[in-house]
């Protein structure tokens, strides 16, 4: 499986918070230059690369002089903003001593949420790399509150893999990859060499945060390999301290936890959907139509026997089992309470009950995503 990275043409690298600052002591200056040698040397391979960097609030608090985290979402967006013209200008200048352009993209949820704003984003960080310049993506920490936010960049990475339909992810932090139980408090656990990114056992293997400094964990990248593997894009996750982790990773060696992409990659218009981090509403459903999905066939209203949220048509909502379970979800195409009138109805009654009708169906089956 190792050469299915090494055949990989477009890479998204994130780079975390306890790599990037050095655990929080300032900017790590020396591993930035270090990571934009490798990946000039992966460019001049003809190979596109994103860098999705981590490292604002800890860049900027160590700016402002604070020594710990802190809890108000308003200090950590100022120290986000401090550290984010720190860590630019880092980039920028190790870039530029390897002959590259570098490029700020700051994203938020609600802008891969839009469809307008998703396609937008891509036909840019696209544009940016046929200029050769690599983008160096980071969450607007500034305008985001902690309910919409993707909190960890892992996940961000695995987003913008799927944005770009990036061949591979790679994820580099301070670990030597995926162990059977965090290192840190187990010492006999041992590295996974390979296994397939959708095998759900590994969640059970993964903690949460090594540091202070860092958000996301292992099971945070655990779930933004399976989300990478559902474009079809591989994952590693390997030791950023490791002399050129990401050329040999990037060269097919047998570094890290390659963690790698089975299934057939999703339609791109589904992968958006899938993405969503935050849905408007839900349906719950019942046996026939959870069937039906099954079946690849759309979700009519007398398959739905309730209505969650308040939403518009047009809205992503999940599709539920009665114990609450999402297994799809889908852009819905009548608002909660048109939908919440039509339920259990037959859809030859939708014109009846509404004094109007849209489609037959509540989801239509090319607007719907299995999910699990
Ligand atoms: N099964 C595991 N294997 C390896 N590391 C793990 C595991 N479970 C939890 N961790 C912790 O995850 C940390 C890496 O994630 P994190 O601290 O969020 O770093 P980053 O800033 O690179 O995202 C490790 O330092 C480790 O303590
Ligand atoms: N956007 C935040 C990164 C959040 C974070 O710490 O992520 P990670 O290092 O991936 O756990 C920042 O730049 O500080």
């Amino acid at each position: 499986m190792r050469t299915a990275i090494r055949n990989a043409r477009r890479l998204v690298v994130k780079v975390g918070s306890a790599l990037v600052t050095n655990n929080g002591e300032g900017l790590a200056v020396d591993a930035l230059a270090d990571w934009a040698r490798q990946i000039a040397a992966l460019r001049a391979e003809g190979r596109e690369v994103v860098l999705v960097s981590s490292g604002a609030i800890a860049a900027g608090m160590q700016r402002l002089g604070w020594t710990s985290r802190p809890q108000e979402m308003h200090q950590l967006q100022a120290a986000a903003a401090v550290g984010q013209m720190g860590l630019a200008q880092a980039y920028e200048s190790v870039f530029a001593r390897n002959s590259l352009h570098t490029a700020q993209i700051l994203l938020t949820h609600a802008d891969l949420a839009d469809r307008t704003r998703y396609l937008n984003a891509r036909s840019t960080l696209v544009t940016l790399l046929e200029l050769g310049v690599v983008p160096i993506i980071n969450e607007n920490d500034t305008v985001v509150t902690d309910e919409i936010k993707f909190g960890d960049n892992d996940t961000l990475g695995a987003l913008v893999a799927n944005l770009i339909d990036a061949d591979a992810l790679i994820i580099l932090t301070d670990q030597q990859g995926l162990y059977t139980a965090d290192p840190r408090k187990d010492p006999s656990a041992t590295l996974i060499g390979e296994e397939r990114a959708e095998n759900t056992a590994l969640e059970a293997m993964a903690g949460g945060a090594g540091s202070g400094i860092s958000r996301g964990g292992m099971i945070t990248k655990v779930r933004a390999a399976q989300r990478a593997a559902r474009s079809g894009a591989h994952t590693c996750i390997a030791s950023g301290r490791e002399q050129d982790a990401l050329l040999r990773v990037a060269g097919g060696n047998d570094i890290g936890t390659l963690l790698y992409a089975t299934s057939t990659p999703l339609a791109a218009r589904k992968q958006w959907l899938a993405d969503h981090l935050l849905l408007a509403g839900s349906l719950t459903l019942d046996e026939g139509a959870i069937e039906a999905l099954r079946a690849d066939k759309s979700l009519l209203p007398i398959g739905v026997t309730a209505v969650e949220g308040d939403f518009a048509r047009g809205a992503v909502v999940a599709c539920r089992t009665p114990d609450g379970r999402e297994i799809a979800r889908g852009l819905v195409n009548y608002a909660s309470n048109d939908t919440r009138r039509i339920l259990r109805r037959p859809s030859s009654e939708i014109e009846a009950v509404l004094g109007f009708i849209e489609e037959p169906e509540l989801i239509h089956r090319d607007n719907l995503v299995r999910i699990g």
